[in-house]
């Protein structure tokens, strides 16, 4: 029944960036395009997935959490808050320093106040170096983390919690192969 995920994935093309091969897929690039079925089934898998007792907003980053977050967010009735690459200067906004397997830069987290109880979502974990900044930036904030959830988990990630995920992948040159299922 929930198949749509899996045998995207294991369809899906590798580019090479740098040494890394990078996987292109729909949840975790948007291209070649989004189709409905796959984004309710992540979306539905998500819901039973997830801890949303007492959650008071869902975290995502942009880009690629947004509408995976978007979807949770329908269907939960849980505002978002997306951790933006742009700077708004906002009163309490937080700076964070994202490291991921390819690529460096700066996040900006708005929207979270202290005491609150969230879930952070996102496509992929790769070296887990966004999970960990922003996580970083809602314990600054004095924010709960009720549950991390990634869709997508490539390799191994130590962030230093607990944390689920729907798929587990290994990438090598010639594709992507499902080690693991959650459902
Ligand atoms: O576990 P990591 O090594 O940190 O990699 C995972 C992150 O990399 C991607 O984001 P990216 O910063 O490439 O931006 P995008 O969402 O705009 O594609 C992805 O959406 C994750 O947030
Ligand atoms: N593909 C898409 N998004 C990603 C990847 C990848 O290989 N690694 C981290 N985010």
């Amino acid at each position: 029944m929930f198949n749509k995920l899996t045998e995207s994935l294991e369809k899906c093309p590798i580019v090479k960036r740098g040494e890394y091969n990078y996987f292109i897929h729909p949840v975790s690039d948007g291209v070649p395009i989004v189709e409905p079925s796959l984004l309710r089934e992540v979306a539905v898998l998500m819901v039973k997935s997830l801890d949303l007792e007492g959650v008071t907003k869902i975290v995502v980053a942009e880009a690629m959490g947004i509408h995976i977050g978007v979807a949770l967010s329908l269907m939960t009735d849980i505002p978002l808050t997306i951790i933006r690459k742009r700077e708004y200067q906002l009163e309490g906004e937080i700076a964070l320093h994202q490291t991921t397997g390819y690529s460096k830069g700066e996040l900006y987290l708005n929207g979270i106040e202290k005491g609150e109880k969230v879930v952070v979502i996102d496509d992929v974990f790769s070296t887990g170096g966004t999970m960990k900044a922003i996580l970083k930036g809602i314990a600054e904030k004095g924010a709960e983390v009720s549950d991390v959830l990634v869709v997508i988990k490539r390799g191994e990630c130590d962030i230093g919690r607990p944390y689920k995920y729907l798929v587990e992948i290994e990438v090598t040159g010639d594709g992507v192969r499902v080690t693991d299922t959650k459902f």
